[in-house]
């Protein structure tokens, strides 16, 4: 690969590769592209949404969520605890003390000891064929760009809500103090985990979904599951449309509501908004440079994720239909070799993408849900299981958990798991890996050993009770 050379124009320096975005896309770059003169361009913090704002953070809070929460479990086992407090500020600290120095470090080690990378930190947009203003006052080209640059969060249309002030899931984690009372708007992975995050800390919690489920694009019984578990902790309200917010005369947020019932008001604290994220391309004035874009906002790609410009490639949250952490690290693997290996390319694999709520309790699934299957018209039987007919579930007194599996009955390949309960997001990996490898129910079931009492039992019994012809 050539060393950096000059453009034409003494002002545009060209490279061999310019990263838009340091979430996944800074991966790319190892000690395999060593002779490659690279760019890397960052409007933010270095390390992206996932290590800065979204799984790890989330993760890290879930966790003392979970040990916050050990009272009320505790209770049905004999076991009297109370929470003595939350010390947030302790809690919120030591998160992003861990986290902060990673992302600078990770900042550092780029601009400071890659010689062949150079870093800016502007907003980048292209202005013309593969030539990119990098929000520094530099304008580059180069040969092959990777647009890596990630999505937000959608902001709903409710009137007045800039005025009075809201959340989001990048900044919800960094208040300076617990509020006494918390209105999530909005019902999916972003809504359940923060709600079992602030309730579980004590904060009285309101959850404002649109749908007349939470999670609706789970399994429909797991989804139901979720909602019934979640409206005994939190106050659900379905089936509401947010149509205005108001800051009241003692600081409070009132939130607008029409529903079933007409209309009605929710006062709290704070406000969080948690109604889906949209992808980054708007900001990169993408038709400048030639690239396509779905309705949606989405880059199109192709199976090599490449775009529709040659030496184009997009990964991740602003390319894919998954906007999941191991989606863009799979995807920027991908990535990264087509780019080492233009005459051998690779394809993303999503044939079997799963994804875990860590809410309480905790949701994960992979493949097929019975709706999906139905409205396919593929042929399928299904077996649940519940955690409280497995002996570790009877430890637990686990009364809410199942796992559901879905197989094809014919061959007994199997089309797809969920499940609610305990450590879920563990206990469907070896579906996942059974699914990738094309692991019939019945030899899953019978061909290995089960440990004995353990979680994954639960889906042993599913696999067994499958009805195969
Ligand atoms: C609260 C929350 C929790 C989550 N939890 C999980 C989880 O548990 N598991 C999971 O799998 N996924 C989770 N996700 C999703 C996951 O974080 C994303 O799918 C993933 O981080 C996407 O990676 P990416 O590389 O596509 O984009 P990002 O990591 O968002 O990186 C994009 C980068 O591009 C930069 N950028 C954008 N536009 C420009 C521009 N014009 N110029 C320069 N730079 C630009 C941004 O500043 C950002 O740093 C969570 C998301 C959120 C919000
Ligand atoms: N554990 C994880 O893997 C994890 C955790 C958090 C986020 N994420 C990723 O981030 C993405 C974004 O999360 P999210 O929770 O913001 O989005 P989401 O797509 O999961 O859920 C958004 C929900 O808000 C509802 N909604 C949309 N507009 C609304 C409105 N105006 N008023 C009320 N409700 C409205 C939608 O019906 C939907 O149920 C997720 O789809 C997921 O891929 C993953």
């Amino acid at each position: 690969m050539s060393a950096s050379r000059r453009g034409l124009q003494h002002d545009v320096r060209h490279f061999d590769l310019v990263i838009i975005g340091t979430g996944s896309g800074n991966s790319i770059a190892d000690e395999r592209f060593a002779d490659w003169d690279i760019a890397i361009v960052e409007k933010g913090v270095f390390g992206g949404t996932c290590l800065n704002v979204g799984c790890i953070p989330t993760k890290m809070f879930v966790h003392t969520a979970d040990v916050a929460a050990a009272p009320r479990a505790g209770g049905r086992l004999g076991v009297d605890l109370s929470l003595d407090g939350v010390r947030w500020t302790d809690v919120r600290d030591r998160i992003f003390g861990r986290i902060d120095p990673i992302s600078e470090g990770g900042r550092r080690w780029r601009a400071e000891e890659n010689a062949n990378v150079t870093v800016y930190e502007g907003t980048a947009r292209f202005v013309g064929p593969k030539t990119l203003d990098t929000g520094t006052g530099e304008v580059i080209t180069a040969d092959r760009f990777v647009i890596a640059a990630g999505s937000r969060p959608v902001v709903p249309d409710v009137a007045d809500l800039a005025s009075v002030g809201y959340h989001t899931s990048d900044t919800v984690m960094r208040l300076d103090e617990l509020p006494r009372r918390l209105t999530i708007l909005g019902s999916g992975f972003v809504a359940a985990e923060f709600a079992h995050v602030f309730s579980s800390f004590g904060v009285e919690v309101t959850v404002v979904a649109r749908s007349d489920l939470l999670l609706r694009h789970e399994d429909a019984e797991i989804a139901a599951r979720f909602t019934s578990v979640a409206a005994e902790k939190w106050d659900v309200r379905l089936s509401r449309k947010a149509v205005r917010a108001e800051r009241a005369s003692d600081g409070s947020v009132r939130l607008h509501l029409e529903g079933p019932d007409g209309a009605e008001v929710v006062v709290s604290d704070e406000l969080l908004v948690a109604v889906g994220r949209r992808p980054n391309s708007d900001l990169l004035d993408l038709a400048a440079t030639g690239v396509e874009l779905h309705p949606d906002g989405r880059i199109v790609v192709d199976e090599y994720q490449r775009t529709s410009v040659e030496g184009i490639f997009a990964l991740g949250d602003i390319s894919s239909e998954y906007q999941l952490k191991h989606v863009a690290n799979h995807e920027a693997r991908v990535v990264q070799h087509n780019l080492l290996n233009p005459t051998d390319l690779k394809a993303s694999d999503h044939r079997f993408v799963p994804a875990a709520v860590f809410s309480s309790p905790q949701i994960a699934s992979v493949g097929l849900t019975e709706e999906q299957a139905g409205a396919r018209g593929i042929r399928y039987v299904s077996a649940s299981q519940a955690y409280a007919s497995i002996a570790y579930g009877w430890a637990m007194e686990d009364t809410t958990g199942f796992a559901k599996v879905l197989a094809d009955p014919a061959t007994g390949q199997i089309l797809g798991a969920h499940i609610i309960g305990p450590q879920a997001s563990s206990v469907i990996q070896p579906i996942i890996q059974a699914m990738s490898f094309g692991l019939d129910a019945r030899t899953m079931a019978r061909g290995q050993y089960w440990i004995h009492p353990a979680m994954p039992e639960v889906i042993e019994n599913a696999l067994l009770n499958l009805p195969l012809d």
